[in-house]
């Protein structure tokens, strides 16, 4: 079929699965710590309340080095288990399911003209892609180790692009340490950011760089809610204001989110959001606070597995908000969070519940580990007007 994908409720029929293959570790050097700094830094509540957390400064990040954080082997299994689960459970859906190609040997390196980082494989597809109607648009990566991390998705992208699709790269950023914006870190409660504070000079700096994900943006139609909490996401975002001139309108929020914006509100359908808390959505733009709300349950510790202190969290416990709407009345939730679906069965929506177990391991949820390329009937429509 042909790209066609401007909104997250119009009715599925073709969407990216991300591929869980050899996920065997996480890399710590600085783009990765600022990337998941409301994770790694000890401030949330919720966190220090559930889990057992990462206290202590990661000494690897000094002075340009990088060190390896291992995922146990069980749960990388129970991952690909869940995500074959997530498979078929689209598939019986009546969804064309698409998968990247997988990552075939985890000892991979990407090395760049500044730096090199270890590949990981691509399975939070919603993240480094954003699908706009006829269009598909690579952003330009936040984290390293994901530099490279649309090509496992070019099979894919060249099919489309045969059908007729726009097929676009975002500007690509040298990231050096320089090129980060760390304002987000610096000026966070948590305090000084000091496992970050240790930025190398490069002969390729040339200051704060477009970096951006596609996650950072709630499609509705012709408009785009887009979070910006950085220099790097402004100047990106400066670029797709440019780029889509005439055919989507942006709507800046600031500091919503750290950057992806999809743990914090989703459209289940026009008129209707699925929000985290009244806080995040009195900070949503005036023509969508006027839209009807969900609050999903406070996430409960016993939603979720107990980890040790060596495995790295890397989402917040709201992560199960983070669902995927099949069609507007359908949709998919984690069957770890049976109160998020009541909440949505009460209001009407037919429930699918699916296996996803380490979320928090893995960096995403339902919505972040697809990437949906058909939805039927979807057009740049002016929702807000
Ligand atoms: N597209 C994504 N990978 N989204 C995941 C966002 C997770 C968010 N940072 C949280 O901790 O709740």
């Amino acid at each position: 079929m042909r790209l066609n994908s401007y909104d997250d409720w119009s009715p599925l029929r073709e969407v990216v699965l991300g591929s869980a293959a050899n996920y065997s570790a996480h890399e710590r050097e600085l783009s990765f710590d600022l990337f998941f700094y409301d994770q790694l830094s000890d401030k949330s509540f919720y966190d220090r309340m559930y889990y057992p957390r990462l206290s202590t400064p990661n000494p690897g990040t000094h002075g340009g080095k990088a060190t390896r954080s291992p995922i146990k082997q069980r749960y990388v299994e129970e991952l690909e288990e869940d995500v074959e689960g997530m498979a078929e459970a689209l598939t019986s859906l009546g969804v064309r399911v698409l998968r990247p190609l997988p990552l075939a040997d985890d000892s991979l390196r990407v090395e760049t003209l500044a730096w090199s980082a270890a590949v990981v494989p691509p399975l939070n597809v919603r993240d480094n892609t954003l699908v706009l109607g006829d269009e598909i648009i690579e952003t330009p990566p936040q984290v390293r180790s994901r530099y490279f991390e649309t090509q496992f998705l070019t099979r894919i992208f060249a099919d489309y692009h045969r059908e007729g699709a726009r097929w676009t790269v975002m500007p690509r950023p040298l990231m050096t340490d320089n090129s980060f914006d760390p304002s987000y870190a610096k000026g966070s409660p948590g305090g000084p950011a000091e496992f970050i504070d240790d930025p190398q000079p490069s002969p390729y700096d040339v200051g704060y760089e477009m970096m951006f994900d596609g996650a950072q943006c709630l499609r509705l139609g012709k408009d785009l809610l887009v979070n910006i909490s950085t220099a790097n996401h402004a100047a990106a975002c400066d670029w797709l204001e440019r780029h889509l001139d005439g055919r989507f309108r942006i709507h800046r929020v600031h500091g919503l989110a750290d950057n992806h914006i999809d743990s914090m509100v989703l459209a289940l359908r026009p008129g209707l959001l699925l929000v985290r808390t009244p806080q995040i959505a009195e900070a949503l733009p005036e023509p969508l606070r006027k839209w009807d709300m969900i609050f999903p349950p406070e996430p409960r510790g016993n939603n979720f597995p107990v980890y040790d202190d060596d495995d790295l969290i890397l989402t917040s416990p709201y992560i199960d908000l983070n669902v995927l709407s099949i069609d507007p009345t359908t949709v998919m939730v984690n069957e770890a969070c049976p109160e998020l679906a009541q909440v949505l069965e009460r209001r009407g929506f037919t429930v699918v519940p699916v296996r996803h177990r380490h979320r928090r391991l893995f960096g995403g949820g339902l919505h972040c580990f697809t990437l949906d390329t058909v939805r039927e009937g979807s057009a740049a429509e002016d929702y807000l007007g």
